[in-house]
């Protein structure tokens, strides 16, 4: 089959959406699939070639402008430049399907969506209140959203905001990771990673949402316990400097994995707005225990058959943040190991992405039976 996918936000560094139409399209590409991706932006040297994906296989959608939407900043593009670069892109294609990522607002994939006669599989990644612009342009521009053959979201709660921004009723499909790609390192001491615990946190952390500030509120309580903890921040972000805490950047996925791998409680904090949490699933891949804020598609994306893996608090609440983490640090090293390790392999490309395949069959069988419609209408206008 040759794919198109198309991401609105800009490639210029990791994110969730971004990180998930890399991943499939390695997975895609590497049961034989044809693809090409349409983003904003342009990657950073050997972000493509982490996912076995080759340059000739990404075309940039144009220049993204930073934008305030659902707590965070979006880099996304919209008009007519990005709109002659989809249709280029479109017709060099010549897709048997085309994936659009979050064509909801005004941005790259909805201005695809537009220009594409293919049939089209839309995946809905967000998770905020019903925007009442998008709405609008949803009910105002109805060939938009109803011309979509097929739709997924990556949890339940994405799934009924996407039916409130726009009608639909997407089938819940997770995202996806290369469970090989993750380190899971026996364990060996008291300590995963030396003689001290240690606390990682992941992600944008001057973004309000991503809840940095709830865990270093925290700390002082958990060090009332373990004075000798270390605290790791990885991401991008603003130079910052708070004491007992060692910020090491935006790293690559390797060195990513190898301090979750080496972490004895990944803490995910976040305040509100999270459609899934790839970053929960990526921890337990490397073995790291879970605490995370009580957001419902955190406790979706952590829970398997005997329950919830790891430590819900009470969001926002940084003295039960230190209260689970205490509990976390007090429990054996390797109590949800391999619980959490199995769970993150439930997310591996090899089990996400036939589903997703699936869905770009049913899209084309819908598209056909759409057209014949068409035409059939079109017959009887005539006769
Ligand atoms: N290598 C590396 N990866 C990073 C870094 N910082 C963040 N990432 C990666 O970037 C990805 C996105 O992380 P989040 O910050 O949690 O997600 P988001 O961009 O807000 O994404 C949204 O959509 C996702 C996909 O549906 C959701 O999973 C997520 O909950 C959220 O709603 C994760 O794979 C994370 O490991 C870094 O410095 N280095």
């Amino acid at each position: 089959m040759k794919v198109g996918l198309v991401c609105p936000y800009s490639f210029h560094r990791p994110g969730g959406v971004q990180n998930h139409v890399l991943g499939l399209a390695g997975w895609l590409k590497s049961v034989g699939h044809q693809i090409a991706i349409l983003a904003p932006g342009f990657p950073p040297d050997g972000m493509l070639a982490d996912y076995g994906l080759s340059d000739a296989e990404f075309t940039t959608g144009g220049k993204a402008v930073p934008l305030k939407v659902n707590e965070s900043v979006a880099r996304i593009n919209f008009g007519f430049g990005p709109a002659r670069k989809a249709k280029a892109w479109l017709d060099a294609g010549d897709f048997d399907v085309v994936h659009l990522h979050e064509p909801i607002a005004p941005n790259l994939s909805l201005l695809t969506l537009w220009l594409t006669d293919r049939p089209v599989t839309a995946t809905f990644h967000s998770n905020s209140p019903t925007i009442k612009s998008w709405k609008r342009i949803n009910e105002m521009l109805p060939g938009a959203v109803r011309r979509l053959d097929a739709a997924i979201a990556v949890s339940s709660v994405a799934a009924k905001v996407a039916k409130e921004n726009t009608g639909v009723v997407p089938v819940v499909i997770g995202n996806g990771l290369a469970i090989d790609d993750y380190e899971l390192k026996p364990v060996s001491g008291r300590w995963r990673g030396g003689d001290h615990p240690r606390v990682t946190f992941l992600g944008r952390y001057n973004e309000p949402r991503k809840g940095f500030h709830v865990l270093t509120a925290a700390l002082p309580l958990v060090r009332e316990r373990f004075p000798d903890l270390e605290v790791i921040v990885i991401g991008h972000g603003p130079a910052m400097s708070i004491d007992g805490v060692t910020f090491v950047g935006g790293v690559s996925d390797a060195e990513r994995n190898r301090w979750l791998s080496v972490s004895d409680v990944y803490v995910a904090p976040q305040t509100g707005r999270e459609s899934f949490g790839i970053v929960l699933i990526e921890a337990m891949a490397c073995g790291a225990p879970v605490v995370a804020s009580n957001l419902s598609a955190f406790v979706e994306v952590l829970s398997d058959h005997d329950g919830v893996i790891g430590h819900i608090f009470k969001t926002g609440n940084s003295h039960a943040l230190a209260e689970a983490i205490i509990d976390s640090l007090n429990e054996p090293r390797d109590l949800r190991l391999l619980r959490g390790r199995a769970q993150a392999a439930s997310f591996d490309w090899s089990v996400i992405g036939p589903q997703i395949v699936a869905m770009y069959e049913i899209a084309a069988e819908n598209r056909y039976l759409a057209v014949d419609e068409a035409k059939g209408r079109a017959r009887r206008h005539i006769t």
